[in-house]
């Protein structure tokens, strides 16, 4: 008999993207900058001297942009709010044109019968806030509070899914420790101090959902598995390490209270002592969690490095995308059975899953032929769906990206998207995975 691939009935169909990677117009109608547009204006940091000036001009093009969501079938969309287009010193203040744009955006998915996934953070901190600190200032859980509050007035309602933060991991080790990343620090002293304080404010946003909110809220982690290179104890002990700096390092803190022992191990005197009390709040009810998943790593242990003394393994024989990534879908139902061992049946949703490959300009009218992005897709889709036959409480899928964007410092050559974009002109062209992602909502999974 052949497998069927069949989701369950009303499983959720999405695309997601961020706001500095497709708005442009970062600093119009009365938005402040952003980290991200102070990160992207500092020569050197950005591939090619790309920046989110312009983007995928999302700010403008949005209502076109939800008619390409249409097109797909999607059934909801995941976006980010740009803290500081509505609160543009970060506190205080209140920017109506900002919250006004979000509030447009909101209204136009509902009358196209799309659901609005707004995520509260997604890396682009006020710039105002980190002249004061950011992440590394403990008001910041405050501070983030009342920007969840503004929002959560603003569209709770009309918003029935809010998440947190988006992937904390990821601002902390590019943002604090390695400096790939805004703001651009590089400091194990500095990382840990903010992941804290990522996960702190992460609870503060929950404590004032519970308050006035009316619908779901919940917290967005990427996750990596990690696999030894070899059974030598070295090797499965860097494994444990970059398994708990990773993928525990966050999610504990937040749901089990507590962080994995690794961590002390890893950063050492660096390590502050936090106050239970933190605990407290970083431990809230979540509705769901987020998981991005993207790739795996094989791990071997390597003293030279900084400060896991931990280094990926490439692989030989395999696909590797064009962030270096490998395909591994595997490693995308093992994250599943993993998470529900360690925290329980918390309701989950792929926030992220995609991948980034070259794509040849096409002529006009034409679908970009995208192969090995459709390999991609169709792998990890059936792999979710063995999770799901596993019993995880798997609820929906974002596929990352809805558009070709501004993928951080990498700039906009690490093309994501279901729809090539032309910078040069804005022009907007499906790919073949569009088209496929199509079939698969049409028929939920059947077409697999
Ligand atoms: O890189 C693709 C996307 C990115 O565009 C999203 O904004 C971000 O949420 C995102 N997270 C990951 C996975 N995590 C990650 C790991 C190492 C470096 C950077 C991101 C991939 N992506």
């Amino acid at each position: 008999m052949t497998q069927s691939y069949r989701f369950p009935p009303g499983f959720h169909w999405g695309a997601a993207t961020s706001a500095y990677q497709i708005e442009g117009s970062p600093l119009a109608d009365g938005a402040g900058p952003s980290i991200w547009e102070r990160f992207a204006h500092t020569p050197g940091m950005m591939a090619n001297g790309d920046t989110g000036d312009i983007a995928c001009d999302h700010y403008h093009r949005y209502k076109d942009d939800v008619q390409l969501m249409r097109a797909l079938g999607l059934q909801g969309y995941r976006f980010s709010i740009a803290w500081s287009r509505v609160l543009p010193e970060g506190t205080g203040r209140i920017n109506q044109k900002g919250v006004d744009f979000y509030s447009r955006l909101v209204d136009e998915l509902l009358e196209n019968g799309i659901e609005p996934n707004a995520t509260l953070f997604h890396w682009d901190l006020p710039a105002a806030l980190d002249d004061r600190g950011g992440w590394l200032n403990r008001d910041i859980a405050h501070w983030f509070a009342e920007y969840a509050n503004v929002m959560y007035k603003a569209l709770d309602g009309r918003v029935k899914r809010w998440s947190t933060l988006n992937e904390p991991w990821v601002v902390t080790d590019g943002g604090y420790l390695h400096g790939a990343l805004a703001p651009g620090h590089r400091s194990k002293y500095e990382a840990p101090i903010a992941a804290h304080n990522l996960m702190r404010a992460s609870g503060a946003g929950i404590q004032a959902y519970r308050a006035v909110g009316k619908h779901e809220i919940g917290v967005v982690f990427n996750i990596e598995p990690k696999y030894p290179a070899s059974n030598s104890p070295e090797d499965i002990a860097a494994t444990r390490r970059a398994h708990a700096y990773m993928n525990e390092q966050f999610a504990d803190p937040a749901l089990l209270g507590s962080y994995p022992p690794e961590l002390k191990e890893i950063f050492g005197p660096a390590w502050p002592d936090f106050p239970e009390d933190d605990f407290k709040l970083t431990q809230q009810k979540v509705d769901f969690v987020g998981l991005n998943y993207y790739t795996r790593a094989v791990v071997k242990h390597d003293p030279n490095a900084y400060p896991l003394k931990a280094v990926p393994v490439k692989q030989p024989n395999t696909t590797y995308t064009e962030t270096g990534w490998e395909v591994y879908e595997q490693g995308f139902t093992d994250m599943f059975t993993w998470f529900k061992q360690r925290y329980g049946d918390i309701p989950l949703y792929v926030t992220e899953n995609g991948s980034a490959f070259y794509d040849a300009p096409v002529a006009e009218g034409d679908v970009v032929q995208d192969p090995l992005r459709t390999s991609y897709l169709r792998k990890h889709l059936k792999a979710m769906h063995h999770a799901i036959e596993q019993g995880v409480n798997l609820k929906g899928y974002y596929a990352w990206s809805l558009l070709d964007n501004l993928e951080w410092s990498l700039g906009f050559a690490k093309r994501f998207g279901l729809y090539h974009v032309d910078f040069a002109t804005q022009k907007r062209t499906p790919k073949a995975t569009a088209k496929f992602y199509a079939q698969v909502i049409e028929t939920n999974g059947a077409v697999l």
